[in-house]
């Protein structure tokens, strides 16, 4: 039971982290895109080029449901956003450089929150 204990100890930290950062990229400026699921009705195409698609608030959902079972689950989820967005969006367009600016940040906040 000591070692489940350190693993449940070590996962709500790691789930401590996962929250900061998912409240700081809904605060972020260029976060609007990826707020909520692509509408399908208004980008009717987008399921049939993007496999995987994922938002913020599924990504919020799945924090709160304990879907991720580390914080390295959690980053899957998020970087998926961003490469949906490359695949899906020119890099000059509005969403494209939201897309790049938001990666940037994101990665940037995780390489901090990485215990040295
Ligand atoms: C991340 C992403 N990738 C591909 C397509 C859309 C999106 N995001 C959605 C939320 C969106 C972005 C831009 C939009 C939009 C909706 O409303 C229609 C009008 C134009 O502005």
């Amino acid at each position: 039971e000591k070692k489940e204990k350190h693993a449940t100890k070590k996962l709500m930290k790691e789930l401590a982290i996962c929250k900061t950062l998912l409240g700081e990229m809904e605060l972020h400026e260029d976060s609007w895109p990826f707020l909520l699921p692509v509408n399908t009705k208004q980008f009717p195409t987008y399921r049939k080029i993007i496999k995987n698609p994922m938002d913020l608030s599924t990504i919020k959902k799945r924090v709160h449901d304990l879907t991720y079972k580390s914080r390295e689950d959690f980053c899957v989820d998020v970087r998926q956003i961003f490469d949906n967005c490359e695949m899906f969006n020119e890099d000059d367009s509005p969403v494209g450089k939201a897309g790049h600016g938001m990666r940037k940040f994101f990665e940037l906040r995780w390489a901090e929150l990485t215990d040295k």
